[in-house]
């Protein structure tokens, strides 16, 4: 579903280049959930938005469903990213839109005609369970609530692909619980494969089939999570399996 072969992405930055991404190649099946954890600064977010090419990368290809998109023009990616969902850890909503209104913002941009946006709307705010919210305001939410109006605008193009970026480190953890159940339904009843960015250890273990452990730009280790006997090689991997505790960058110190 989505091949990516020796990424490598390198930002100029004031002090000099920063190779946020080194040589990464994943391989994401689809029905896939598969988490990216490591600490913050190891690249998961940018070798995450690799995958719809909101980073470019400076080596290496992203193939998903079959097609090479480094080589594809702007005018050919942007109906392809139209299949690739992305949700984000501070929601992204448009405070001036009620809930109806920010589902229907990506299909109006499709120009999707209203009586097909109507329905789409509807029955993406049922997925999410929030069809009592449709006239509310985002100002009127829960971080929870934002959250699955954000996964129903995800889902308003009918993607193949979900792309989570850190989606649940903005709420407490029984919020978290909610958005992962939203996420999971929606992997097995619509067979969308997830790529989910986190810290925590718990939120690869609550949904995950498969994870990457990334450091400092490079993925260390690689898990299938349903196989009985694992055991990570790299210290960061047995660290995660270890301690499954909340990820810190004070605590980057400690794990060696
Ligand atoms: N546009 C950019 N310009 C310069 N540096 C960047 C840019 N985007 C990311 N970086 C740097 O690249 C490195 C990797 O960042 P990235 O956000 O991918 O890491 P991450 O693992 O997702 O961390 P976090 O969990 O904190 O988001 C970091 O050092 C970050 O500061």
């Amino acid at each position: 579903m989505i091949t990516l072969h020796n990424i490598s992405k390198t930002f100029a930055t004031a002090e000099g280049p920063l190779h946020a991404v080194s040589s990464a190649s994943l391989e994401v099946e689809q029905g896939d959930i598969y988490g990216l954890i490591g600490f913050s600064g190891a690249g998961k977010s940018t070798l995450l938005r690799t995958i719809n090419l909101l980073e470019r990368p400076d080596e290496g290809s992203v193939i998903v469903d079959g097609e090479e998109f480094t080589g594809l023009p702007l005018r050919e990616l942007r109906k392809r990213r139209l299949s690739i969902g992305m949700i984000f850890q501070h929601f992204n909503l448009l405070n001036n839109r009620n809930v109806y209104d920010n589902v229907s913002f990506p299909l109006e941009i499709a120009k999707v005609p209203k009586a097909q946006r109507r329905q789409r709307i509807e029955s993406c705010l049922e997925m999410v369970g929030l069809s009592d919210k449709a006239k509310a305001f985002p100002a009127k939410l829960s971080g929870g609530q934002k959250q699955r109006v954000a996964i129903a605008r995800a889902l308003a193009g009918n993607p193949k692909i979900l792309l989570c970026d850190e989606p649940t480190s903005s709420v407490d953890p029984q919020t978290t619980g909610s958005i992962l159940a939203a996420l999971q339904e929606i992997n097995r009843n619509l067979g969308i494969t997830i790529v989910i960015v986190t810290h925590e250890m718990n939120v690869v273990k609550a949904i995950c089939n498969k994870v990457a452990v990334m450091e400092q730009g490079k993925i260390v280790e690689k898990f299938d999570l349903r196989e009985k006997n694992i055991a990570p090689q790299s210290p960061i991997a047995k660290y995660l399996f270890k301690n499954e505790i909340t990820l810190v960058r004070e605590m980057e110190a400690s794990y060696a």
